[in-house]
Formats: C-alpha cells, sequence, structure tokens
C-alpha cells in the first residue's frame, strides 16, 4: 500500500456537451447513503441529478446509457456492486464521467484519490483532478482526523499500540439494519468487529500513517445516526510525554481554518464532562476533542460526526464539489 493516492489527471471540470449545469448519476439512489446524497443535492441549483428508470436500476445496459450523459457517477452500492459499475466506467473510454465511489471497494486502491480533503494540505487539490475518488469510511473520518496530525507531529509514533473504540447509530449499517432496529428485534447496543478484521482497518491504519495495525472495536446503539470514535492514550508512554494541550495543539494548527473540521478546546465541555454523539447530526461537520488529566498522565481523543454527513452523504457532496469544480456552500 503507498500514499501516492491520485490517478488519471482529468479535466472534467466543465459539464459535458452543451448542458448548462454538472450532471450527476446516483447509482444506488434509493439505498441509505444515495438517498442522504440526493436530500442535499435538491438543495443545489448548479447540479441536475439524472435519474435512471426504477425496473432498470440495476442493468447494466441501462446505467452505461445514462454514464455516457453525465459527468459524474455517485455509488452508494455494496462492494460488488461498485465493483460491477467501475468495471463498466472503465470501458468506456472519453465518455467516461468522473466517479466517486461511497463503498469500501477502492479506498486503499493506490489509483484512486482517498475522499477526505483534510487529509493533507494538498488533498483537496488531489481530489479536485482526480477522475476516481473514494469517499472515506464513517469511522475512519473520526480516527484519520484525530491520528494522522498527530503522527506527522512526531507527537504519536507510528508503531504505537493504539486501540480505537466507536459507537454509531444503527443507520450506519444501512437498509437492513435500520429495519432490525426499527422493528425491535436488535438489541439496545452491541459491540462487533470482535474478530479484529473489521473493514475499516485498512484505510485507517493507511492514512493515519500507522506501521502497527491498531486494534478497533466498534458499537452499535438503539439511536438513528451519530457517531464518536475514541482513543485512549497513556501520556507518559509517549516520546517526550506531551501534555494534552500539546496534542490539542497539534489538532489546532492542522485544522486552522477548515470549514469542516473544528480542534475543539482542551477539556471542553468541562471536567467530568460528557459527549454524546446526535449533536452534529444533518450536518458535514467535524469535532475533534482531547480530554486529558495531567495528574495521571492519561488522555482520550474523540472525534464526534454524524455518520450519515461527515461519515458519508456530506463528505460524498463535499467532494462532488471539489470533482466538478464547484464553488463550496
Ligand atoms: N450507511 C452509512 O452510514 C454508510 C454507508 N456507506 C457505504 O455506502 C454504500 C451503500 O450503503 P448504504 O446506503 O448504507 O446501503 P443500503 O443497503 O441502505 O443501500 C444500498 C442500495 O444499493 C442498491 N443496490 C444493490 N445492488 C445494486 C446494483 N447492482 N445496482 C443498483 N443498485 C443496487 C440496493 O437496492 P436493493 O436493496 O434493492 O438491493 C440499495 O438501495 C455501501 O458500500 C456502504 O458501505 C458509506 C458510508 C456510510
Ligand atoms: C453501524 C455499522 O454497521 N456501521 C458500518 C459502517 C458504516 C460505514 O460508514 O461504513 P462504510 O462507509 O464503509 O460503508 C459497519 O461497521 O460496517
Amino acid at each position: 500500500m503507498t500514499l501516492t493516492d491520485t490517478n488519471q489527471p482529468k479535466s472534467v471540470n466543465q459539464p459535458k456537451s452543451g448542458a448548462t449545469k454538472a450532471t450527476v448519476f446516483v447509482d444506488g439512489a434509493s439505498g441509505t447513503t444515495g438517498l442522504g446524497i440526493q436530500e442535499r443535492l435538491r438543495l443545489l441549483d448548479n447540479v441536475e441529478v439524472k435519474h435512471i428508470a426504477e425496473d432498470k436500476r440495476k442493468d447494466a445496459g441501462a446505467k452505461r446509457a445514462l454514464m455516457e450523459e453525465v459527468d459524474l457517477v455517485i455509488l452508494c452500492l455494496p462492494d460488488a456492486a461498485a465493483k460491477e459499475t467501475v468495471a463498466l466506467i472503465d470501458t468506456m473510454g472519453n465518455s467516461a464521467p468522473k466517479v466517486l465511489d461511497a463503498s469500501t471497494a477502492y479506498r486503499v486502491a493506490p489509483d484512486w484519490a482517498y475522499g477526505f480533503a483534510e487529509l493533507a494540505p494538498d488533498q483537496a487539490d488531489k481530489i479536485r483532478t482526480a477522475a476516481k475518488v473514494s469517499n472515506p469510511g464513517c469511522y475512519p473520518t473520526g480516527g484519520i482526523a484525530l491520528l494522522r496530525p498527530l503522527v506527522d507531529a512526531g507527537l504519536l509514533p507510528p508503531d504505537y499500540p493504539l486501540t480505537l473504540n466507536a459507537v454509531s447509530g444503527y443507520s450506519g449499517g444501512g437498509k437492513s439494519m435500520i429495519a432490525s432496529f426499527e422493528d425491535g428485534s436488535a438489541p439496545a447496543f452491541e459491540l462487533y468487529g470482535l474478530g479484529f478484521e473489521h473493514k475499516h482497518v485498512p484505510e485507517l491504519q493507511l492514512y493515519s500513517r500507522l506501521t502497527r495495525r491498531p486494534i478497533f472495536i466498534p458499537s452499535v446503539g438503539n439511536y438513528r445516526q451519530g457517531m464518536l470514535v475514541s482513543v485512549p492514550l497513556q501520556l507518559d508512554t509517549l516520546p517526550g510525554k506531551p501534555s494534552g494541550a500539546d496534542l490539542q495543539a497539534a489538532l489546532a494548527k492542522r485544522y486552522a481554518g477548515s470549514k469542516y473540521v473544528t480542534a475543539m478546546p482542551l477539556n471542553e465541555p468541562g471536567k467530568g464532562g460528557k459527549l454524546e454523539p446526535e449533536a452534529l447530526n444533518e450536518t458535514n461537520q467535524l469535532e475533534l476533542y482531547v480530554f486529558a488529566s495531567d495528574k495521571h498522565h492519561q488522555a482520550v481523543l474523540v472525534a464526534r460526526l454524524d455518520n450519515l454527513g461527515k461519515g458519508a452523504s456530506g463528505a460524498a457532496v463535499q467532494n462532488m464539489r471539489l470533482m466538478l469544480g464547484l464553488a463550496d456552500a
């Protein structure tokens, strides 16, 4: 795996022939992520969404015909179906649209750009010029946002034995998990990923620049959406024994001026404070917290986001704007 995640530069920042608006096709439009993206696109008057007939939505020929017309296709599909559409796009030559994939299929593929615009100072430009962009996973968005600046600043060694704990609302599991919570058949809360093979670990490790595989223990609770990702740290085991203030300062420096990512003040919201996961729902915001005790040399980093916002559809629209050369709202 490498960090050279650009693909063939493409100059599709102008609509296809004759169109006055940028055109987009959402493949998997009736799923959780697809619906969230369309809800956001309805608010934009410079983007036209092209629809496929309901009875043809899994028909490769109909998809191809529609993709000939559009500037960008956004894939909101299970991994296997996303790979099928990408294979189709790869046969389209010069008429191929740009592609933004919300699935896990291409997130660590070296010839795709990773769609976390705040990853590094040049990442937004990589997304802007890429023909193929992968939208990040919801948990990695929180984890990478916390860890990458600390690794880059030398505060966290790349081989540090990290554990990430996380909780998500049930919409993170798509239509089938939503149904199981809403019909009462799911438990109120459960840990999962206990086989140490969660699909998000590879992207979490790669883009955080960790050489040691982190332990990742997600959980899901009986509420619809909203997410917390937390990383406990024993500060006296880190080189130079940084304080919580050092960690917070590195995050604040990294995200200064960012529109969507905010490094919150140290120990906000107060001593013995609490943090709930739903406060950023329906936004594309991501908040990063450092809670620390000087007395015990302990800290916990926490990211808060909407798994359907900055964790999925919000990030997709942010990436779409970059890929189509549209100004951010
Ligand atoms: N939910 C979330 O928080 C997030 C999800 N994602 C990713 O986005 C993708 C979609 O997830 P999500 O929206 O949750 O899933 P859902 O199960 O809610 O929706 C998936 C949709 O894809 C449709 N579909 C399946 N196969 C095809 C096909 N061959 N052609 C066209 N449509 C098809 C399904 O239709 P049908 O049901 O009729 O088969 C369904 O409407 C996944 O890869 C997921 O990992 C990414 C970030 C966050
Ligand atoms: C609660 C729940 O099940 N969450 C999903 C992740 C949702 C998500 O955002 O994953 P992708 O972006 O990779 O689709 C899971 O853990 O598999």
